[in-house]
């Protein structure tokens, strides 16, 4: 493992929230997309995961969310979890606030109205998916795994398909959720600048590897321009592989 800062791990007392040890995962004959790979995120840790296109990302994180059964290796995750893909995955037959609540059994109207309050779509609880602009079909999709009260969620590329402007609100969206809920997240994110803004550790995965580990210890909110942000993006972009 190539450890990018000798502060590269950030260090917890407590049990972490997510271990993996040596998860594996083939398809076919080929040379494994998941390698024994090993990852700790602790309680109320943010990371998020890099890598080229077919790296291996979304394989790890359908492993993590149970969509896909662990073969080789361990996995230890809370209960409490909660997934949230590139596209909303909304039922366009039921309702906003229906759609919402699907995502707890048990779980009320009136949860759901207050999540998505909380996500900043109260004045569409009633609406039908299909009249949903992006960006606010993403909304109640993290509404819908945050009715779980996940102590783990998983973000899947989530802003990937927004056009830059909803991108940057639902960025400050995650992050003040995160701060204010402080769950253990794992953001896929091709977005360089994306893992600077809001993680603690970006992780770069290589060969079904994590290949480095970089702690971003910026205070938030967190800016473009700062010296540090700016040192922090090229060390990460080298690590992809992109020499500015
Ligand atoms: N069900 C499957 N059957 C066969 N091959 C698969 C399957 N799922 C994933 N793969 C292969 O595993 C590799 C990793 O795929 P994965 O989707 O995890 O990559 P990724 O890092 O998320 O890529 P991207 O950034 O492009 O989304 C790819 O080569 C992909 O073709």
């Amino acid at each position: 493992m190539n450890y990018i800062s000798p502060l590269a791990t950030v260090a917890t007392d407590l049990q972490p929230a997510v271990s993996v040890r040596g998860l594996s995962r083939h398809f076919g004959n080929g040379s494994p997309v998941l390698d024994k790979l090993n990852l700790d995120i602790a309680q109320g840790e943010f990371v998020a995961l890099l890598g080229r296109s077919g790296s291996g990302k979304s394989t790890l994180l359908r492993a993590l969310s149970g969509l896909d059964p662990v073969r080789e290796g361990q996995i230890s995750c809370p209960q409490e979890s909660a997934v949230v893909f590139q596209e909303s995955r909304l039922l366009p037959w039921k309702k906003v606030w229906q759609n919402v609540m699907l995502g707890k059994t048990g779980a009320t109207r009136s949860d759901a109205r207050k999540v998505l309050e909380e996500v900043g779509l109260g004045h569409r609880t009633d609406a039908w998916p299909l009249t949903l602009s992006g960006g606010e079909a993403q909304r109640a999709a993290l509404a819908r795994a945050l009715i779980r009260e996940p102590k783990f969620l998983m973000l899947d590329e989530p802003f990937a398909a927004l056009d830059a402007l909803t991108r940057l609100n639902m960025q400050d969206l995650v992050s003040s959720l995160w701060q204010r809920h402080k769950s253990a997240v794992l953001l896929v994110t091709h977005d360089v600048d994306e893992a600077l803004l809001l993680a603690d550790r970006a992780v770069v995965l290589e060969e079904g590897r994590i290949r480095a580990e970089l702690p971003i210890s910026l205070p938030h909110p967190r800016r473009h321009y700062d010296p540090a942000f700016v040192q922090l993006r090229s060390t990460l972009l080298k690590h992809l592989g992109v020499d500015e």
